[in-house]
């Protein structure tokens, strides 16, 4: 039987004003926490999650200023009949946050009130912690 589901590594990435950072894959519809798989030559969550914030957002994760979140699960967003399994970190980034290739949009939102459609994961299980 095949494996329905996905790991991800996820940030959460917050401003001084209380929004929280959400990207927008091309072709998506919904809005999700910026972040992605493991790649084999990445040596741990961290190193997935630096890996991904650069090539989704063109900056770079503050070393030491990753905090867990939460582990967490829901249906995926873009894979119909698979579930998304995450490990959740607040954290600092530095350098200019720019939608690079894969993404289509960036938007920051009140996590108490999104103004655009969440992802699940996100919308259940991220948002009501911050
Ligand atoms: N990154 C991310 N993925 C999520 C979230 N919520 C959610 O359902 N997913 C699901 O997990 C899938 C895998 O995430 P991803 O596409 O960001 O991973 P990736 O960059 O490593 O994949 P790729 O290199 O194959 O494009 C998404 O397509 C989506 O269906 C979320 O908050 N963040």
């Amino acid at each position: 039987m095949s494996d329905r589901r996905i790991h991800i590594v996820a940030a959460v990435i917050g401003d001084h004003a209380g929004r929280s950072l959400l990207v927008r894959k091309h072709g998506a519809q919904v809005f999700q926490q910026p972040g992605g798989k493991r790649e084999p030559g990445d040596a741990d969550d961290l190193a997935t999650l630096a890996r991904e914030l650069r090539e989704e957002l063109g900056c770079e994760l503050v070393a030491g200023s990753a905090s867990l979140l939460c582990r967490c699960s829901a249906p995926a967003a873009n894979e119909p009949g698979y579930v998304v399994e995450a490990v959740v970190y607040v954290v600092q980034v530095t350098g200019t946050i720019t939608a690079q290739a894969e993404i289509a949009e960036l938007h920051w939102i009140d996590p108490a009130a999104p103004d655009v459609p969440v992802a699940q994961l996100s919308r259940e299980n991220i948002l009501p912690l911050l």
